[in-house]
């Protein structure tokens, strides 16, 4: 355990003797490194002070770079000897294009904690000479009004913000930092003494940072908290600013992206991204069940299971009703009462694609990604919507309680999760993401035992790969993986403890129910039927009122609509795509799969409402034995069925009484009037 005290995981550089001298000396950062053993008990426990400093700083890697040397590795004894190592651990700072005899500067204070240790990073940076300033570090020292009020209306090619604070403060030079690695924004500090600019300016509370925008208009940003996150977060997201290095190391060389693409002549759809889109949930569902499933051509065993139980809690949990949902319902009760322990692929398919033409069950047929759009092809899309998905998942499940009652999954601690976990294991494209996934999952997600645990561990698991990510080749420098949700957000989430960014974990929680419950979720860019529940408003719905949904809430499996929605879905744009039912359906491979002989439509017997009853109809054309699916085609759901069936007894029982009647009546009027001849 101890040798793994530090992976390649961590965003820090693990150096060795035959790394360490060719590293740090002459080199155009500086560095800061611990050299520990992995026998010692403290340098165990600060392992984790010392991955949170790293992550903390990563981004400043480029004027100072975080590394560690385990001493306690026989081929490093020598090294450790050579640089005069006598305590674990020991921090070392060397300078930038230092020269190769330099042993570095031994740090001695007793504060290791992660804001002294940033600070002193700060401090070791300034005391560079002008001769061996780190290459790439801008400069820290504060600019005065005379350097900065003429830029004051003139145009750029980039932001300038001006970080105006006390002079003990390291918020400045800290954000300077923090945008180090970006480009289209140059960040300066001045001091809060200085008059002439604060009187231009008008700031009159510190830290205040003052941004001069390319066009020649300036003005001070809005922060909620006068913290360097804050400060640090918005810069990023200015229109334009991008991260600028991209480090070879981290990512997975983006082919998870590369299994999707949007044509680039596609025009870029505008989007809030306060919101959640059903087209992008309805594009992964399209990508999952058309393309990546199309990779196994039978499931069975494992992979048949997992695939069940993913049908299981979209058909369950998917908030967006309508014809997604009633695919999924239609879907799962056909594979519930397959008898088979093998299915081809192309059975799937046919359903997905609705062969059968059942009515008001409808997918569409193409990606649309809206808030996973890229910047280019190859880029979001498809792993993004499926972050998405089962985030909207874990958020409905703690929503509807009971919605996974009767159902195998109903006794697992996280549901959501683990199926999540089985179908990243089983399915997804990315092979050393579902690694990571994994690994993660075996690690923690035992600890899971609750619906609101379940959205928090999700959260923070899709953070952690967010940092990991952050840089990497897979990143869209038009969306940089940054800490999610940023402070623009939710500023409430966000808070600094000793120095360090912490979440407010209540409030986190409280923002994700609201951002991906059912309430958030926009039909803009649909191409689906919409049935959503009542959602709170939010102010552009042009396309749902053109769409013509019904809001009321799912009612049942049938996924017929609640109140105000009806049976049909209704004639929408996505509806009218579908093409008109043909007189004759072909024999589909889900009669194969289920050992029909098809051929006719409705009316033939064997196909799709042909059913051979609860034992006989495998298909999901099989009859009306789990909850009558043949009887969809109709458009009936299983409630409606049991009406049916009420009503057709009730009309036996009135004709008998009748029948009775009259004949009790003919005989007394026989018997009255004694005529038997009668
Ligand atoms: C399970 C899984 C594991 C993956 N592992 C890897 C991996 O190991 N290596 C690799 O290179 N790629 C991995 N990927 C892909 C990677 O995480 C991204 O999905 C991909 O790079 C696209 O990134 P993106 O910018 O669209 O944002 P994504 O990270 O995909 O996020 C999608 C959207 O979710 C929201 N969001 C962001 N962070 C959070 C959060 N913490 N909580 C809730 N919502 C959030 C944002 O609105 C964001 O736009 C994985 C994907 C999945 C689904």
């Amino acid at each position: 355990a101890g040798a793994r005290l530090y992976t390649e995981e961590d965003p820090l550089v693990i150096l060795s003797s035959s790394s360490l001298k060719p590293t740090v000396s002459n080199s155009s950062s500086a560095w800061l490194v611990q050299f520990y053993s992995s026998w010692c008990g403290h340098c165990i426990q600060y392992s984790s002070t010392w991955k949170a400093l790293a992550q903390d700083v990563k981004d400043w890697d480029q004027a100072i770079g975080v590394a560690v040397l385990d001493c306690a590795q026989e081929e490093n004894f020598d090294v450790c000897k050579e640089y005069g190592i006598h305590f674990y651990p020991t921090f070392r700072y060397f300078r930038a294009h230092g020269r190769p005899d330099d042993q570095g500067t031994t740090y001695r204070g007793a504060d290791r904690e992660i804001q002294t240790v940033r600070q002193l990073m700060v401090n070791f940076l300034q005391n560079h000479t002008k001769l061996d300033w780190p290459d790439l570090c801008p400069p820290l020292e504060p600019y005065s009004s005379a350097e900065l009020l003429p830029l004051l209306g003139q145009r750029s090619d980039h932001y300038t913000a001006v970080i105006i604070e006390e002079p003990d403060s390291y918020v400045g030079r800290e954000v300077i930092l923090d945008l180090l690695q970006y480009s289209g924004v140059v960040v300066r500090r001045a001091l809060a003494a200085d008059r002439p600019l604060l009187d231009t300016l008008g700031v009159t509370a510190f830290p205040s940072a003052y941004l001069l925008l390319p066009n020649g208009t300036h003005t001070q940003l809005a922060v909620q908290k006068r913290l360097r996150f804050f400060f640090s977060s918005l810069l990023r997201l200015l229109p334009g600013v991008q991260r600028r290095a991209r480090r070879g190391g981290g990512g997975d060389g983006g082919h998870t992206g590369a299994l999707t693409g949007r044509p680039s002549s596609e025009a870029w759809r505008d989007f809030d991204s306060s919101q959640v889109y059903l087209a992008d949930l309805e594009s992964a569902l399209h990508y999952l069940l058309r393309v990546e499933l199309a990779t196994h051509s039978t499931l069975e065993g494992e992979e048949l299971k997992t695939f069940k139980d993913f049908v299981t809690i979209v058909a369950k949990l998917y908030p967006g009703g309508g014809s997604v949902v009633k695919l999924m319902d239609t879907l799962l009760e056909w594979l519930l009462s397959l008898p088979l322990d093998r299915i081809p692929y192309q059975a799937v398919l046919d359903l997905v694609d609705n062969k059968m033409r059942i009515s008001g069950v409808f997918l569409g047929a193409e990606l649309r990604w809206v808030g996973c759009q890229g910047s280019r092809v190859g880029l979001r899309g498809y792993p993004c919507s499926l972050w998405t998905l089962f985030h909207v998942l874990t958020v409905q499940h703690d929503a509807m309680p009971n919605a996974l009652e009767n159902t195998a999954l109903e006794d697992e601690a996280a549901p959501v999760l683990q199926v999540m976990r089985r179908y990243i294991r089983t399915f997804f494209g990315c092979e050393q993401c579902g690694r990571h996934f994994e690994q993660a999952a075996a690690d923690s997600l035992h600890r899971v035992q609750s619906r609101e645990q379940q959205i928090v561990w999700l959260w923070n698991q899709h953070n952690m790969v967010n940092n990991r990510l952050a840089g990497s080749l897979s990143e869209d420098p038009l969306f940089p993986k940054a800490p999610w949700p940023s402070p623009a957000l939710c500023a409430s989430c966000h808070e600094e403890k000793d120095g360090v960014h912490v979440w407010n974990q209540e409030n986190v929680l409280s923002f994700l129910r609201k951002h991906y419950g059912a309430g958030n979720l926009s039909p803009k860019y649909s191409v689906t039927p919409q049935h959503l529940p009542a959602p709170p408003a939010p102010p552009s719905r042009p396309q749902e009122d053109r769409l013509g949904g019904g809001r009321g809430g799912r009612a049942g499996a049938g996924g017929g609509g609640g109140a105000g929605g009806e049976k049909q879905p209704e004639k929408t744009r996505g509806a009218e795509e579908q093409p008109a039912a043909p007189q004759q359906v072909e024999r589909t491979a889900v009669q194969e799969a289920a050992g029909l002989s098809g051929g006719a439509g409705p009316a033939g017997g064997a196909g799709p409402a042909g059913g051979a009853g609860p034992a006989g109809g495998a298909g999901p054309a099989g009859g009306a034995g789990r909850g009558g699916v043949w009887a969809l085609a109709l458009g009936f759901n299983s409630v409606d069925m049991s009406l049916c069936v009420l009503l057709y007894v009730c009309s036996c029982l009135f004709l008998m009484l009748l029948f009775f009647f009259f004949r009790v009546r003919s005989r007394r009027w026989k018997l009255r009037h004694n005529r038997p001849f009668v």
